[in-house]
């Protein structure tokens, strides 16, 4: 197998007596979707916050090409090419889909709005952005609110922004989320042209999703990796299974 583009070794955090994360290692390898599925509570969020810098693990590194980012903070960790999609929407509603774009190529949301005209005049910046909304297929709407996208398109946009800063890796959780089945539908075709771009550690929730689009799936149980493989391998492990089964008798 390649060299993975992203590798942590040994992630583990507590909170109080809870291990949230247990010793958790796994790789991304370039050109694949490598999903991280498990039951509510599992730890996959707290997981993705320390791959991307928002917090900081007790134990366990994260390596990203070679090279040890564990001690990076989220801004450093993107510029050294970490792409993040996050679970709630970090878009400006009221702004056009390019001006989000172009926010996002510049890196600097929290430059204040006086600088916007002079950044819009940015030629560069513009084509980064525009050429990201191309890669997406929301070229044409670039000039509308985002207030007036569908939820799917928003998706879309989000990752635009993320493509802006030329990820080498990218970060999604739950892009499905809240998508339904038209929305969904949109997304998985473009995941599966984003891979060859970056990898993708993707977390979500909608099974279908992640039979379609992982090459390799990881199952998270109370914070512990309980296996890695195939779809096929993930599907007929019975540990998994059981673990699955145990959410539902749960419930
Ligand atoms: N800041 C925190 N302080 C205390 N406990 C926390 C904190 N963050 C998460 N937890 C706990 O850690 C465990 C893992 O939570 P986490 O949100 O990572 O799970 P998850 O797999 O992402 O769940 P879901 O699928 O519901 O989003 C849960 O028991 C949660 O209550």
């Amino acid at each position: 197998m390649a060299e993975p583009v992203l590798k942590i070794e040994g992630i583990s955090k507590s909170f109080g007596a809870l291990k949230a994360s247990d010793d958790v290692s796994l790789d991304l390898v370039p050109g694949e979707i490598h999903a991280l599925i498990g039951p509510n509570g599992a730890g996959k969020t707290t997981l993705i916050a320390q791959i991307a810098g928002s917090l900081q693990p007790d134990r366990g590194r994260v390596h990203l090409e070679g090279r040890d980012v564990t001690a990076l903070d989220t801004v450093a960790r993107a510029r050294a090419g970490l792409g993040r999609t996050f679970q709630i929407s970090s878009l400006a509603m009221e702004d056009s889909v390019l001006q989000n774009a172009v926010l996002g190529a510049l890196g600097a949301r929290q430059k204040p709005l006086g600088l916007f005209a002079r950044v819009m005049k940015d030629r560069d910046l513009t084509e980064v952005a525009m050429q990201a909304l191309r890669e997406v297929g929301l070229e044409e709407y670039a000039k509308f609110r985002v207030a007036d996208l569908s939820h799917g398109q928003r998706r879309q946009l989000e990752v635009a922004v993320a493509l802006t800063l030329q990820p080498h890796v990218f970060l999604m959780d739950e892009p499905m989320a809240g998508l339904g089945a038209e929305g969904s539908a949109q997304l998985v075709p473009l995941l599966q042209r984003l891979k060859s771009r970056a990898p993708i550690l993707l977390v979500e929730h909608d099974m279908d999703a992640v039979f379609q689009l992982a090459d390799r799936i990881s199952v998270l149980v109370y914070g512990r990796i309980i296996a890695t493989g195939t779809p096929d391998e993930i599907r007929a492990n019975a540990e998994v299974r059981e673990a699955y089964l145990g959410e539902e008798d749960a419930a």
